[in-house]
């Protein structure tokens, strides 16, 4: 094996270069290739990498997932504008490859429709509509109709655009009061890979839920709200915390190993790790992939994922954003409720897992936040923070009658 093969060589092939039309944004997304290369085992027995989370591996190379992965700059304003178009400026042949692939296999899709009747075997939801959730507004939640709306939200890329320094992160006050309005109305809930006080500086209002370090440390409201009784007990929830000192330990270490990469960065999120590579010169960001995976050959109960332009180091346990979203519906006392419905809001890999997780329950809507087609189990979409505030203050205007029932009126 190369050195470049770090990840899984292509678990997943996402359709990169497809740009979204304007509208209803996503018509087709590109195939799941279950199997098509298998993990090598020597390396994953030292190293967990989770093939979940790793997502756009196209042509093979852990390079190309990085180049492919996010937008490395930001306009002047701070918003990310089309990304795609940055991110892609020539398209290269992995680009002109993942291009055929969505193509073969949205032609393949739709003539396995037209001759079955059906999806194909084996590529759930890849070849569904996954429409604008403000075009689309009423359809989106017209199943939430009476229901008891809850609603999660990601941070970074959802309620802030993204930018060059993860310290900078700043949401808008607008967002603020729209997501405030949100909480009025519904119990609301913020999920980031961050970690939690880091996450709360940005967001600053206390009548939400906070689950940071991607869910491993759930706490709130520290306020009481309409959905809040008032002797009501503050939620508290860690998971992993028996990896606090070892995650400390790495992030030290890998700090000192970063030190002589210009434009590196390891973000401590107490519960985990982010190694920023968006600032690095993309001929040093196999060299970041080589200390990363050097330090951590020494951590066999530590994982790497990536997320944008970002390695992600976290324990090896079975606890991710989806979990943390059936433990906050848990705590609310909604588990197992038919008329509970989550609307969960996020762009990241990481949020795969809560959409996931509603898939399963068959209750609610997961959101991709995107301005082009990706593999996703969400159900909608939205293109940027922009219209997630849009969203937001329609969902503020659909709650139905008061006294903190919080259902809806769509
Ligand atoms: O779960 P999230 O709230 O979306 O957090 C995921 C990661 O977000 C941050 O990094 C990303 O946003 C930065 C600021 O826009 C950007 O510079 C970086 O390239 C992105 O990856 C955060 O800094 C990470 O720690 C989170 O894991």
């Amino acid at each position: 094996m190369t050195k470049h093969a770090a990840f899984p060589s292509q678990d997943v092939v996402t359709a990169v270069a497809a740009p979204a039309p304007a509208g209803p944004h996503f018509s087709t997304f590109a195939p799941q290739l279950k199997g098509a290369a298998a993990l090598d085992c020597k390396k994953h027995a030292r190293l967990h990498v989770d093939p979940a989370a790793t997502g756009v591996a196209v042509g093979g190379s852990w390079l190309e997932t990085m180049k492919s992965s996010s937008p490395r700059s930001t306009t002047a304003d701070g918003e990310n504008g089309d990304w795609m178009v940055r991110a892609h400026p020539r398209p290269g042949l992995a680009e002109h490859r993942a291009v055929l692939f969505s193509i073969f296999f949205s032609a393949r899709g739709e003539i396995d429709r037209w001759i079955r009747g059906s999806r194909p075997a084996g590529l759930p939801h890849l070849q569904e509509k996954h429409p604008s959730a403000l075009a689309q507004f009423k359809e989106a939640l017209g199943a939430a109709k009476g229901m008891k709306a809850v609603v999660f939200l990601d941070y970074d890329g959802t309620l802030s655009p993204i930018v060059a320094d993860p310290d900078r992160a700043f949401m808008s006050d607008e967002m603020r009061d729209a997501v405030r309005r949100v909480a009025e109305q519904f119990p609301t809930a913020i999920v980031s890979g961050r970690s939690k006080d880091k996450v709360f500086e940005f967001v600053k209002l206390t009548e939400l839920y906070y689950a940071g370090s991607h869910g491993m440390d759930i706490e709130g409201p520290a306020k009481q709200s309409n959905h809040v009784q008032a002797n009501a007990e503050a939620v508290r929830y860690q998971a992993g915390s028996e990896f606090l000192p070892v995650i400390e330990e790495v992030y030290h270490t890998l700090t000192a190993r970063m030190e002589p990469i210009a434009g590196a960065m390891v973000e401590n999120n107490k519960y985990c790790l982010s190694v920023h590579f968006r600032n690095v010169q993309e001929e040093e960001w196999e060299l970041v992939n080589e200390e990363v995976r050097s330090v951590l050959k020494e951590y066999t109960d530590l994982k790497l994922t990536h997320g944008r332009m970002v390695l992600e180091i976290r324990p090896s346990i079975k606890w991710d954003k989806g979990k943390a979203l059936e433990f906050l519906l848990s705590s609310l006392g909604y588990a197992g409720r038919d008329d509970v419905f989550p609307i969960y809001i996020g762009d990241d890999r990481t949020d795969e897992d809560a959409f996931k997780v509603l898939r399963g329950m068959g209750q609610g809507i997961g959101i991709l936040v995107s301005k082009f087609p990706k593999e996703t189990a969400a159900s909608y979409s939205l293109r940027d923070p922009a219209e997630v505030m849009e969203f937001l203050d329609k969902l503020a205007k659909s709650k139905q009658g008061d006294g903190g029932a919080a259902t809806m009126a769509i």
